[in-house]
């Protein structure tokens, strides 16, 4: 019989019940008992919907409150000497690692978060050194499978591999010059042993061990280490199946096939590909074969019969009882459930398959191989032959005047009119700027009330015009803001924005978007993805009147505010049925459009946000050159339609620059700002190594966390960088926008950062 799989569930609750606890627990409004009680009734509504949806094997122990890198890290000892000894409970540790904390006569900053993989959740970067003294404070995947099998259900744990949690970590402060994290591999093994003891005396019939890194070149020089640790694993641990997801194993898999696993997942929405070389691999071992079939990254209804047909495949060479049919990756990535979605079409919900409607997908694609005749799986794969027929329909339609415009791009188009050089003393006359100039990245505390203004909108308690006054109003209050306390290049705020993809997939044709379609960014902070579904085209200005407000407000110089196409791209779920590409370039044409009719409309700096063009990168390098080939020339489509006077911006908010250095230069960006607070001046040196040759302003400080960076820290951070880079170059930001931030920790910030420039400009004449 051939079984169903989910890898894991997301953990907001379809009605946001774990944003709201956490940070209702982060306020003091919550106790750490009615914080764990709102968790474990989401986690038992999560096993109960997927059971009832006739999953066989169901995830637990993934759950998270926060991460569930940094549950590891929690779990595993490799907590931080900075944290410890603060005298808070292992509860707030754990918070504290996660977000920083400044209360009471402590001051920590949050350990750095990365992306994970190709996504855009971020996790808690572990620390480790050769002192981390690794063991097992609690055994969490142990907890929540007795959790669940006390609420009737039985399910299989999740944990993170060793390997893959030794290649995400990093050198903690303090270890040895190169050290590197899995020479620890050893000292970290034996808390695995334990782990998954206890799970098989308890009576863990199999787990799942994740190993996201087994889809990287980099894991092929790790065989030696995947041996070793399964060869001790697998005699004392419930039955293994080794997951993989994201991207594929290509030749990987040949020392995998020859590992002591039960079970090996692959991913076969990413990497359909991979499945011939996998069956051939595992064909001669007794290992059983889980095919990601189900997407766990994006929205679209799965074809059943497509399902099937690789299912067949796998069974006809390896057996129904060697074959899973399971979900690509876990489905943290898709909201919970199209249930909650009452203002989309009919004719749009019959498109879409959200985590628990998944969840009946690996179910009845697994019965239809198993050979169910049941009237209720029949039904069904009835139901999605005219669900699929119809969204093909939709598919064949196309918008000719974009598609055109698309076809007749030209080198020229993606060029500005002169070289930086010249552009930069151009710009110098027209913006004036003094030197270190300082700036923003756009967004200002969404507070309490613009959300609540913009929830009004939409139920229809304020007009339109009252709620145009109330952003006007905002938008008064950051420019005056901006003025006191002499930031030089000040932004709007972005208070009309719900979040920096939505709200301008909101108003590009060619996508719909949700009302309730959560997923985790990172903490306690969630996006809608909007969803493209056609051809994507401007109807209108998105963005020109709330900058000319600004603008028309103030003598200062106004940077106006958008987010690129690859961020745009990256941050929604994509069509299936078309090229990234081609989705990218549509996407970059209609913000050219803007560019043009910002810079008309007065305004002389254009920031287009490009956050996720290194998270789209993709996972395997031969890959790399045709993405990055794209990405780029997006970019610079949609920025390049203007004069030489304009001062276009770009932002990145990770650090990661060391595999597209060269891509960056590309985008000829005449400002880019990075994240930069936490990294080392590796980065910069990066940055010098490489010869970056136009401005740049590396993050002064981390808007992550409420902590206020103290003025003297930013001068530090500043000297640092005068170091490495030419003053002539150099911009003074934060890190990346500050919509999660209050206004007091902002304005204490910010008042610091402005002391910084100052001292800056008097040190270095
Ligand atoms: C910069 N980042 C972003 C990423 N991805 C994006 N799509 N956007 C980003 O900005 N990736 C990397 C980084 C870091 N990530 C984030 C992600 C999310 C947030 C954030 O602040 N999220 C908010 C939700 C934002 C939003 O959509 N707001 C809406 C709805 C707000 C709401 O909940 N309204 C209430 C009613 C109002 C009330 O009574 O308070 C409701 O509907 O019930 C809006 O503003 O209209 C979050 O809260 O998680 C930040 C960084
Ligand atoms: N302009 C955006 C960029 C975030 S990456 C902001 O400031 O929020
Ligand atoms: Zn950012």
């Amino acid at each position: 019989m051939v079984l169903s799989s989910v890898l894991g569930f997301p953990r907001i609750g379809a009605n946001r019940e774990i944003k709201k606890a956490v940070e209702a627990y982060w306020a003091g409004k919550l106790t750490q008992e009615e914080l764990t009680k709102a968790a474990a009734d989401v986690k038992k509504t999560s096993w109960t919907s997927i059971q009832q949806r006739g999953v066989d094997l169901i995830p637990s122990g993934e759950f998270s409150l926060y991460d569930h890198v940094l549950d590891h890290s929690a779990a595993f000892n490799v907590i931080p000497k900075r944290y410890v000894g603060l005298g808070l409970s292992p509860i707030d540790v754990y918070f504290a690692m996660g977000r920083g904390r400044q209360a009471d006569g402590v001051d920590v900053p949050a350990c750095e978060m990365k992306k994970w993989f190709d996504s855009n959740y971020h996790f808690v970067v572990p620390e480790v050194s050769e002192e981390t003294e690794f063991k097992l404070n609690f055994n969490k995947a142990l907890e929540e499978y007795q959790e669940a099998k006390a609420a009737g259900v039985t399910t299989r744990p999740v944990i993170l591999g060793p390997v893959s949690f030794l290649v995400l970590s990093k050198a903690a402060k303090g270890a040895s010059a190169g050290f590197q994290p899995i020479s620890v591999l050893s000292k970290l093994l034996p808390v695995y042993e334990t782990l998954l003891t206890d799970l098989k005396a308890a009576g863990v019939e199999s787990v799942q061990i994740d190993e996201p890194i087994l889809v990287l070149d980099t894991a092929a020089a790790l065989e030696k280490q995947y041996v070793s640790v399964y060869e001790t694993l697998a005699p004392i641990a419930p039955k293994i199946v080794l997951t993989t997801y994201f991207s594929r194993l290509d030749s990987n898999v040949s020392f995998i096939a020859k590992l002591p696993i039960a079970g090996l997942h692959i991913d076969l929405d990413r990497a359909p590909g991979q499945l011939e070389e996998v069956i051939a691999a595992v064909k001669p071992t007794s290992i059983v074969l889980s095919l990601g079939v189900v997407s766990g990254r994006n929205i679209w209804k799965t074809d059943f019969a497509a399902a099937i047909k690789t299912g067949q495949t796998a069974i006809d060479a390896l057996g129904a009882d060697r074959v899973i049919i399971a979900t690509s990756s876990s489905l943290l990535h898709t909201p919970v459930t199209l249930a909650s979605e009452k203002k989309l079409t009919a004719e749009q919900k019959d498109w879409f398959s959200f985590a628990l409607e998944k969840a009946s997908e690996v179910s009845v694609i697994a019965s239809a191989l198993s050979g169910s005749q049941d009237a209720a799986v029949t039904g069904a794969l009835e139901a999605n032959k005219v669900s699929i027929a119809k969204r093909r329909e939709f598919e064949s339609t196309s918008d000719d005047t974009v598609r055109k415009r698309v076809a007749s791009i030209t080198p020229e188009m993606l060029e500005r009119k002169s070289p930086f050089a010249v552009r930069k003393e151009v710009q110098a006359k027209h913006l004036n700027l003094p030197k270190f100039p300082t700036t923003t990245i756009g967004s200002f505390p969404q507070t309490k009330e613009i959300r609540q203004a913009r929830a009004k909108l939409g139920k229809g308690e304020i007009t339109v015009e009252e709620y145009d006054e109330f952003i006007k109003k905002e938008i008064e209050t950051v420019v005056r803001f901006q003025e006191r306390i002499g930031l030089d290049l000040l932004v709007h705020g972005e208070p009309e924005r719900n979040d920096m993809v939505q709200y301008f997939g909101e108003q590009l044709s060619g996508f719909v978007f949700t009302q309730n379609a959560w997923v985790q960014s990172y903490g306690s902070r969630y996006v809608r993805p909007p969803i493209i579904v056609s051809d994507v085209s401007r109807p209108g200005p998105m963005t020109v009147r709330w900058s000319s407000y600004a603008q028309s407000i103030t003598k200062k110089p106004m940077k106006g505010m958008l987010t690129g196409p690859v961020t745009i791209l990256n941050w929604s779920f994509p069509r299936a049925d078309v090229s990234r590409e081609l989705q990218s370039k549509q996407l970059a044409l209609a913000l050219r459009d803007e560019v043009v009719d910002l810079e008309k409309a007065g305004i002389n700096a254009i920031q287009v946000d490009e956050p996720a063009i290194r998270e789209g990168l993709p996972l395997r390098r031969s890959d790399w050159d045709a993405y990055l080939k794209w990405a780029v020339d997006s970019f610079k489509l949609s920025t390049a339609g203007v004069t030489d006077q304009l001062q276009t911006h770009s932002h990145f908010c990770y650090s990661d620059f060391d595999d597209i250095f060269p891509s960056i230069q590309r985008l000829d960006a005449d400002v880019i700002s990075i994240e930069a607070s936490k990294s080392d001046m590796k980065l910069l040196n990066t940055f010098k190594q490489y010869g970056y040759s136009n401005q740049i302003g590396p993050g002064v400080y981390d808007i992550h966390s409420p902590r206020v960076p103290g003025d003297q820290e930013i001068k530090d951070r500043l000297k640092s960088m005068l170091d490495i880079l030419p003053d002539s170059l150099l911009f003074v930001n934060p890190d990346c926008g500050l919509k999660t931030r209050g206004w007091k920790e902002t304005e204490a910030s910010l008042v610091n950062l402005v002391a910084g420039a100052t001292w800056a400009r008097q040190n270095y004449a």
